[in-house]
C-alpha cells in the first residue's frame, strides 16, 4: 500500500465518512491488494482514460473506474494542498474507522457531491461482515496455493450438477488446483442473498475436487465486458492461471479463460456429458435460473439428477415456496374504482381459510392513524405510500399477508413499495383496479368527484391531479362490468395460480 505516515493527531482530527456499500467493497479490494496495481481511488485523468481506453493515464491496463464520491460539504473541509488537512477517515456502517484516504484531488461529481482521489491506508482490520474468515488477502492465498496451474471459478450462482461436472472435468484435464472465488458484496442474480449463495456453493463442496475457497467483496457494475475484465484481473491477483467461465462474461486479462462445453444429462446412465454426445431423446438439459426459481417458488423441489440434495435443501431454505413467504397485495386505482371493496373481499376469503395471517391496511384507517395530518400534495401522497409500504414489508418479513388499497398515483413510489417488500423477503403483487374514470365518477360514492369538478376540492386524482397508469401490474381488474364476487375471484385465482396461496378451495 501507500508509503505515507500520518501522525495520530491528524487522524484524530480528520473528518469521517461512511462510503456507500459498493465503495466499501472497492475499499476492501484496494486494501487487500486485490486491485493491484491500484493503491487508491482514481483521479479524474485516470477515470477518463479508463472509460475511453480501458487503461490508467500512465498506460497500464485497468477496466473499471474505482471512485469515491462524498457530500460536497464534507469535501469542502479537505484541502489537497495541505498534508495535515487532506485526510479523510472512512468508516464501516457502524461508524468504526477502517481506512484513511489521503485526498490529492477533489472534483465535482453531480449536484451536492464531490469525487475524491488519492491513496488509501488501512487503519484497523474490519471487524464485521459475514464469512469474514473466508476473506483471505490475495498474497496469503497465493502463498498457500500449490505450484502449477490454478483453475479459478467465480461462483456467481449456486453450483448444480452440470457446473460441478464442468469444474471437475476441467481441473482434471488441466491438472490444476481449484480456487473457488465467492462474490459476497451484493445479492446475486435473482436476488439470492450473498450469504445464501455462499452456503449453497459450500453445500456442494464434497462434490468438488480439492479446492481453496475465498470470499471476495466483488459486485457487478452493469457493464458485462468490463465486469468480466475486472473479474479476470482480481482472479489473477489471487493466483489464478486459468479461469473457468460459468456463464457470466469473463474476458482475458492475463489469465487463460476456459469456456467449457455445454453438458446435457443422459437419462440412459445418469451421466452429464457434452450435449452433442447425447441423442436428444435421451437428453435432459440444464435448467435456466428462471426455471430453478420457478421450481423453488412452487415448492416442487429441485430434481436430484440436476442438483445435489444438499444444495437443493440450502436453496429452498433461502427461497421458500411462495405459499410460505410473506406477501404484499397492493391495489392501486382511482377513487371509487373498487380497491377497498375487493380488498375487503380478499381479506374475508383469507380469514375464512385461516391459511395465513392477514392485515388489511385500509385506506381510511391509514389516513386517520398512520398518515394522520398528511394532505394530497405529491410529497404527502408519496410519504403516505412509503409508510404503507414500510408497514406492509414488515408484515411480509414475518410471513404474513398485507393487503393495501391506496390510490398510489405515482409509479416510482409504487416501485419503492415493491422493493421494500422484496428486500424483506416477501412477494409483491400489484393489482391495478383499472375501472375507467367515467365509471368511478358515475359511482361517486362520497360525492367527491362532484366537489372536485366544482373546484371545491383541488388536486383530485383523475380530475385535477395525475394518475400514472401502472405498466408493471401483475393483474388488472376492471370492475365496470363484473360484480364484486367475480372481482375477488379473479384476484384469488391469480394468487393461487402464481403459487402464493394453497390450491385448496373454499
Ligand atoms: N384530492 C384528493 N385526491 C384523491 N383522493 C382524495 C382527495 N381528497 C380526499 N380524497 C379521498 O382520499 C382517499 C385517497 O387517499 P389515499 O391515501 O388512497 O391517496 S394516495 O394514495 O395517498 O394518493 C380517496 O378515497 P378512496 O375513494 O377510498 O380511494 C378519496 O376519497
Ligand atoms: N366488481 C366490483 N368490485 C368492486 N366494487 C364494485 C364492483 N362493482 C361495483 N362496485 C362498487 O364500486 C364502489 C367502489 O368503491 P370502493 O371500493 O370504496 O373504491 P375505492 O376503494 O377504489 O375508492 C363500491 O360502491 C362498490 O360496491
Amino acid at each position: 500500500m501507500s508509503e505515507w505516515v500520518l501522525p495520530d493527531e491528524v487522524l484524530a482530527n480528520a473528518p469521517t465518512c461512511t462510503p456507500r456499500p459498493h465503495e466499501l467493497a472497492d475499499l476492501e479490494l484496494l486494501l487487500t491488494g486485490a486491485y493491484e496495481p491500484l493503491t487508491g481511488f482514481l483521479t479524474a485523468a485516470d477515470v477518463a482514460s479508463v472509460v475511453a481506453r480501458g487503461e490508467l493515464a500512465d498506460g497500464r491496463p485497468w477496466p473499471v473506474p474505482i471512485t469515491l464520491d462524498v457530500p460536497a460539504e464534507l469535501a469542502a473541509r479537505l484541502d489537497p494542498r495541505a498534508p495535515r488537512d487532506r485526510v479523510l477517515v472512512l468508516t464501516d456502517p457502524e461508524g468504526a474507522p477502517v481506512a484513511a484516504v489521503e485526498v490529492l484531488e477533489i472534483t465535482p461529481a453531480g449536484p451536492g457531491s464531490a469525487r475524491l482521489a488519492g491513496p488509501v491506508r488501512r487503519i484497523a482490520e474490519p471487524a464485521h461482515g459475514p464469512f469474514r474468515k473466508m476473506r483471505t488477502a490475495p498474497a496469503v492465498v497465493r502463498a498457500s496455493l500449490p505450484d502449477g496451474r490454478v483453475l479459478g471459478v467465480i461462483a456467481e450462482r449456486p453450483l448444480h450438477r452440470p457446473q460441478l461436472a464442468q469444474i471437475a472435468h476441467t481441473a482434471r484435464a488441466l491438472n490444476a488446483h481449484v480456487l473457488l472465488l465467492l462474490p459476497i458484496a451484493s445479492a446475486g442474480p435473482g436476488g439470492l442473498p450473498a450469504e445464501a449463495l455462499v452456503r449453497a456453493v459450500l453445500a456442494a463442496r464434497d462434490r468438488l475436487p480439492r479446492c481453496t475457497v475465498v470470499a471476495v467483496p466483488l459486485a457487478p457494475r452493469g457493464d458485462e465486458i468490463r465486469d468480466g475484465l475486472l473479474r479476470a484481473k482480481i482472479a489473477a491477483a489471487y493466483g489464478v492461471t486459468h479461469l473457468l467461465s460459468l456463464g457470466g462474461t469473463v474476458s482475458s486479462a492475463g489469465v487463460r479463460v476456459i469456456v467449457p462445453r455445454e453438458l446435457g444429462y443422459d437419462i440412459r446412465d445418469g451421466q452429464w456429458r457434452p450435449l452433442d454426445d447425447v441423442p436428444p431423446r435421451f437428453r435432459r438439459g440444464q435448467k435456466t435460473p428462471a426455471e430453478i426459481a420457478d421450481l423453488l417458488d412452487r415448492g416442487s423441489g429441485l430434481p436430484d439428477w440436476h442438483t445435489p440434495p444438499a444444495v437443493a435443501a440450502e436453496l429452498s431454505r433461502s427461497r421458500p415456496p411462495r405459499r410460505e413467504r410473506g406477501l404484499v397485495v397492493f391495489f392501486t386505482g382511482f377513487s371509487g374504482s373498487g380497491k377497498s371493496t375487493i380488498a375487503r373481499g380478499l381479506y374475508d376469503a383469507l380469514a375464512e381459510t385461516g391459511e395465513r395471517t392477514v392485515s388489511l391496511l385500509d385506506g381510511d384507517v391509514v389516513r386517520r392513524l398512520l398518515s394522520a395530518g398528511l394532505t394530497f400534495s405529491r410529497e404527502d401522497r408519496d410519504l403516505n405510500i412509503r409508510r404503507i409500504g414500510y408497514v406492509a414489508a414488515e408484515i411480509a418479513r414475518h410471513h404474513g399477508i398485507a393487503i393495501c388499497c391506496p390510490i398510489a398515483p405515482y409509479a416510482a413510489t409504487r416501485a419503492e413499495a415493491r422493493a421494500a417488500a422484496e428486500e424483506a423477503g416477501g412477494g409483491f403483487v400489484l393489482i391495478h383496479v383499472a375501472t375507467p374514470l367515467e365509471v368511478c365518477e358515475r359511482r361517486d360514492r362520497k360525492g367527491l368527484y362532484a366537489k372536485a369538478r366544482a373546484g371545491i376540492i383541488g388536486s383530485f386524482t383523475g380530475i385535477s391531479d395525475p394518475y400514472e397508469t401502472p405498466t408493471d401490474a401483475d393483474l388488472s381488474v376492471d370492475t365496470s362490468e363484473i360484480g364484486v364476487d367475480e372481482a375477488v375471484k379473479q384476484v384469488l385465482d391469480h394468487l393461487r395460480d402464481e403459487g402464493w396461496l394453497d390450491r385448496r378451495g373454499w
